[in-house]
């Protein structure tokens, strides 16, 4: 899946860094600072300390080759001859005037990492520079419009921006590309073979991105594979588009691989939706700020509610099944939170460094305490009967028990143990289906708007198996399997976890 590419330059930039090192005297690249950057090629600028880097080491490093992950193509399974190419009809489209470098080639590539260590030979993947597929039109495009037959279909959970990723994709398909035959699956994957497709058009969804939850509606589980290739061929469709979270996606990569082996003309895209901003390698998905936005007015009324009370713990319970993305960022704009729990980390409740040792000691400091904790936390230390830790939702998901309702009820025992006669109020506030049931704000409106339209492009090139999404702040193809399998956890190593624990003062909450 991947070939390696000598960009032109690399080498280029490798010739000024080597030339550089014959001329002591010139600016080198990538030394910002000249105090800083004496080389030990320099005998008379002093010796080498931490500031040095060598110019080997950095030849070294831009040398790298470029590895291009490769993106599946219909030509990868179909004869040339089935697949005739068309100009683009941006190229006429009045309001569009394509410049040189307007379209984007396949040797148009974004790196996945920007950040590097220069001297490091050791690190993971260092031996390359990974690279994707830029996203954007192409010049020629391999659907003639008028026999596309595009389908979209949202499934899973909500996410703020859904609705505007399905208007921004008919809209597109329409006035880009002049295709006039794009249908909305009802109910997620189960609507394939259960419902009757509905036509869209830029008239219906005309104001859909003012409205939170999809039009199309959606449901979990309800995948069955045979099913909806079939009905997919049955109703000609050749265009698939499929906005979901990790499951949707794993489900896309089945249909994408029976499509394949079926040798269908037949492009299969994914636009991945999980407002929990669990889905890796993309900078973050659409919708999460929105949610981070809205989760404010929670914390706020629980921040006023702790504070007009004696002795007032303020709880609030975000979204975040395995990642605590939502209650992190919420915390971090807020300023208000004086604890913030997630799953990636196990806490305790009892004895020294512990959660009620902590909170004791705010309630004494400030007489309120504001907790936010992520829905997956804490998971493993809430008593379940057997037939609860079985439980799945259709899906196959784990069903969690509410980790809000069982720490109101731990803190209550403690304060009454603890501080018996002594007022105590917790206010637990559970905005759940609130922080995703919105509309998307505007920011997130225009990101789905960009997504929509990068994954179009790549659509009408006849990529096929791929997802669209923003790394290092540009768009580009991704395969979809591996968007499938990838998870972005918070990572309590770094920077950003340790600003919440700077803001919060928390501790790590481990038995001592
Ligand atoms: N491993 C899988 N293979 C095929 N389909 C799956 C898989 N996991 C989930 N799905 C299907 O994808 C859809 C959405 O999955 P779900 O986990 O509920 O939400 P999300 O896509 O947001 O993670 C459901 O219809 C479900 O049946
Ligand atoms: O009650 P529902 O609809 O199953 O949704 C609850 C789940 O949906 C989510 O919001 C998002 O999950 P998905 O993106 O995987 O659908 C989770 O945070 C939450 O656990
Ligand atoms: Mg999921």
């Amino acid at each position: 899946m991947s070939e390696h590419l000598f960009l032109s330059h690399t080498c280029s930039l490798m010739q000024r860094s080597q030339s550089n090192k014959t001329k002591p005297n010139q600016t080198k690249p990538f030394c910002s600072n000249r105090s800083l950057t004496m080389s030990p090629s320099d005998p008379e600028e002093g010796s080498r300390n931490d500031y040095d880097i060598d110019d080997h080491e950095i030849s070294l490093a831009l040398s790298r080759p470029i590895q291009l992950q490769r993106l599946y193509h219909l030509s990868h399974y179909l004869p040339r001859a089935d697949l005739p190419t068309f100009p683009n009809p941006l190229d006429h489209n009045p309001f569009f005037h394509p410049y040189d470098g307007f379209y984007v080639s396949p040797t148009d590539v974004i790196l996945r990492q920007i950040v590097y260590d220069l001297a490091s030979s050791s690190a993971p993947n260092s031996s390359y520079h990974l690279a994707y597929h830029r996203a954007g039109p192409r010049s020629r495009i391999f659907f003639d419009p008028s026999e596309v037959h595009a389908a979209i279909v949202t499934c899973g959970g909500l996410c703020p921006g859904l609705n505007t990723v399905i208007r921004e994709l008919v809209v597109g398909l329409w006035e880009l590309y002049g295709v006039r035959h794009i249908f909305g699956i009802p109910s997620g994957y189960r609507g394939f073979y259960s419902a009757d497709p509905v036509p869209l058009n830029p008239k219906l969804v005309h104001s859909w991105h003012k409205i939170g939850g999809t039009a199309l509606q959606t449901s979990r589980g309800g995948f069955d594979l045979q099913k909806i290739v079939n009905s997919i061929q049955d109703r000609r469709f050749n265009q698939l588009y499929v906005i979901g979270g990790d499951g949707t996606m794993r489900g896309a990569v089945k249909i994408f691989n029976e499509i394949r082996s079926r040798g269908f003309k037949i492009v299969v895209t994914a636009i991945p939706k999980t407002v929990d901003n669990d889905v890796g390698i993309i900078d973050r998905s659409f919708g999460f700020q929105t949610a981070v936005e809205t989760a404010q007015q929670a914390i706020n009324a629980a921040h006023v509610e702790a504070e007009s009370a004696v002795n007032g713990i303020g709880l609030v319970k975000l979204m975040g099944r395995s990642t605590g993305h939502i209650a992190l960022h919420a915390t971090l704009s807020s300023r208000d939170v004086d604890c913030c729990l997630i799953p990636e980390n196990d806490f305790c409740l009892e004895g020294e460094g512990g959660l009620f040792e902590f909170l004791g000691l705010r309630l004494k400091e400030n007489g309120h305490a504001v907790v936010v904790v992520a829905e997956g936390a804490g998971q493993n230390m809430i008593p379940r009967s057997d037939s609860q830790k079985e439980e799945k939702d259709e899906s196959g998901n784990s069903v969690f028990l509410d980790v809000g309702a069982w720490l109101k009820s731990e803190l209550k025992s403690w304060w009454a143990r603890d501080h018996p006669g002594e007022l105590f109020t917790v206010k637990y506030i559970d905005p759940t289906y609130m922080i995703r049931a919105v509309p998307a704000n505007a920011t997130d409106n225009l990101y789905c708007t960009l997504l929509a339209h990068s994954t179009i492009h790549g659509v009408m090139a006849v990529y096929t198996g791929f997802v669209s999404g923003p790394i290092n702040g540009n768009y580009v193809y991704i395969p979809l399997a591996e968007v499938a399998e990838s998870k972005n956890e918070v990572n309590t190593g770094d920077h950003k976890w340790a600003w919440v624990r700077s803001i919060t003062n928390q501790p790590d909450f481990v038995k001592s």
